[in-house]
């Protein structure tokens, strides 16, 4: 890891609604010239239609936050798509409406633990991305069943693609494979390359870790064919945008405190975030160019990154919820750090207590005040060096989509 390189060509622009225009942007940079150029010597992927659209993409955890987000980008920005397919445990509703466009959407119920069932449905696939996890913080799972969706269901996605013969593979990753480390120490503005002692104690972050070491380590093993496997991992930071259900889950407190959130969090303490439609547009983007761009891009990691503003969690969920009427009460910690500390423990307490009857899972735990209590922001530009990647959504469109997104669901429209 750590290798560099040059960067690549390939702007994008989202239009919405599925069966919308995919017509591949102009070369960045070169305007109307470029689309004169693009006649001349067209990019890959803008031959006619009949050999654009020659690609099979298989998406696990489609119907997820950022699955769903991966899904709709790919049909609106990828025009080399024939088929894709959507692989979740549970299927969405939406998904009917994606199959009146051209590109032939087939929906697969299934599990990535069952080796099986993830082998049905990669064979055939040019490009998996996989997205499947639990992102489970709360204490909702055990430790076992986290490792076994997101570790055995990562092996079992690699040796779907060795055994079927699918040579690009993209793990959503995240930066908690980097940290906070159990010690607290802060990630300040750090890159892919940021020398910190990675080390965790919590299932989720752990298991992570392990899933993008196999993709990593997968890089370059022979797929059936003798082809060489390529694969790579992207880290997002905290994903916000439409569709994050922990957004609403703060809102519906504030709710209940009569619009009022207190502010547990010193804002001193940066907390990275990114908008969902980059992070799906990073992921579109990088399945493309590591086809093209396998010996630059193979086994690397890429943080995901935008213009999103470096604030603490809680500032951070006010841009969109201060505008939705809820008020953050206090500049500084109404509590003290033990007494959070005594709360977040009682909270373990409860959850243990209650598990025979309900599952209590409270925001608010020792791993997630340690989280938000640990400054975590990533600088870099690796990802725009290597395959052109630059933000489609800017902060101010990222913003006004998870404003609309929280006002129509909650319908809190002012
Ligand atoms: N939400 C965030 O802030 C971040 C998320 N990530 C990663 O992004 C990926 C997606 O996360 P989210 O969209 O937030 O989570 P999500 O829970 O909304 O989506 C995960 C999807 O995976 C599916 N899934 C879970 N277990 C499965 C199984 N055994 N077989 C098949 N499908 C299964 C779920 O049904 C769900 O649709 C995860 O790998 C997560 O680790 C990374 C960084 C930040
Ligand atoms: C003290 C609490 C009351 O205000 C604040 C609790 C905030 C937490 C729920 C969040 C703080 C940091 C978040 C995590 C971070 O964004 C990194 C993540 C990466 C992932 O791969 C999945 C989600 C998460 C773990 C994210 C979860 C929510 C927080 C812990």
């Amino acid at each position: 890891m750590g290798r560099e390189g040059g960067g690549a060509s390939g702007r994008g622009r989202c239009v919405a609604g599925p069966g919308a225009c995919r017509r591949r942007p102009p070369v960045a940079g070169l305007g109307g010239l470029g689309l004169w150029l693009q006649c001349l010597f067209p990019q890959p992927g803008m031959a006619d239609s009949a050999q654009a659209q020659k690609l099979v993409y298989l998406v696990t955890g489609g119907c997820g936050f950022l699955g769903e987000h991966v899904v709709r980008m790919l049909l609106q920005q990828e025009p080399q798509l024939r088929e894709l397919r959507i692989f979740d445990l549970h299927l969405g509703p939406w998904l009917e409406e994606l199959k009146t466009g051209p590109v032939q959407v087939t929906a697969i119920q299934g599990d990535v633990t069952q080796a099986h069932e993830v082998a049905a449905a990669v064979a055939g696939a040019h490009v998996v991305i996989h997205t499947a996890g639990l992102v489970d913080v709360f204490g909702k799972t055990s430790p076992e069943t986290i490792h076994e969706v997101n570790v055995q269901g990562t092996r079992n996605v690699i040796e779907a693609c060795v055994q079927t013969g699918t040579r690009f593979l993209v793990y959503t990753s995240s930066m908690e494979v980097v940290g906070p480390n159990i010690k607290g120490q802060p990630f300040y503005r750090g890159n892919e390359n940021t020398p910190y002692e990675a080390v965790h104690r919590h299932p989720y972050p752990c298991s992570k870790a392990l899933a993008e070491q196999l993709v990593l380590e997968a890089n370059g093993r022979k797929v059936l064919g003798g082809l060489p496997l390529v694969t790579c991992a992207l880290r997002p930071t905290g994903i916000y945008g439409e569709g994050h259900q922990i957004m609403r889950d703060f809102y519906h407190q504030g709710l209940r405190l009569g619009g009022r959130l207190f502010r547990a969090i010193p804002a001193s303490v940066e907390h990275g975030r990114v908008y969902v439609g980059n992070v799906a547009w990073m992921h579109v983007l990088v399945a493309r160019e590591l086809q093209h761009r396998a010996a630059l891009m193979g086994g690397q990691v890429y943080f995901c990154y935008d213009n999103s503003p470096y604030k603490s969690y809680e500032d951070f969920n006010m841009e969109f919820l201060g505008p939705c009427g809820l008020r953050l009460v206090g500049t500084r910690p109404l509590l003290p750090y033990w007494l959070l500390l005594f709360l977040a423990a009682l909270n373990v307490l409860l959850q243990w207590l209650l598990r025979p009857l309900l599952l209590y899972a409270p925001l608010l735990n020792p791993y997630t005040l340690a989280m938000a209590n640990t400054t975590f922001t990533v600088s870099t530009d690796k990802a725009r060096r290597h395959f052109g990647y630059e933000p489609l959504f800017s902060w101010e469109e990222s913003r006004t989509r998870t404003i609309r997104w929280v006002q129509a669901v909650e319908g809190s429209a002012q």
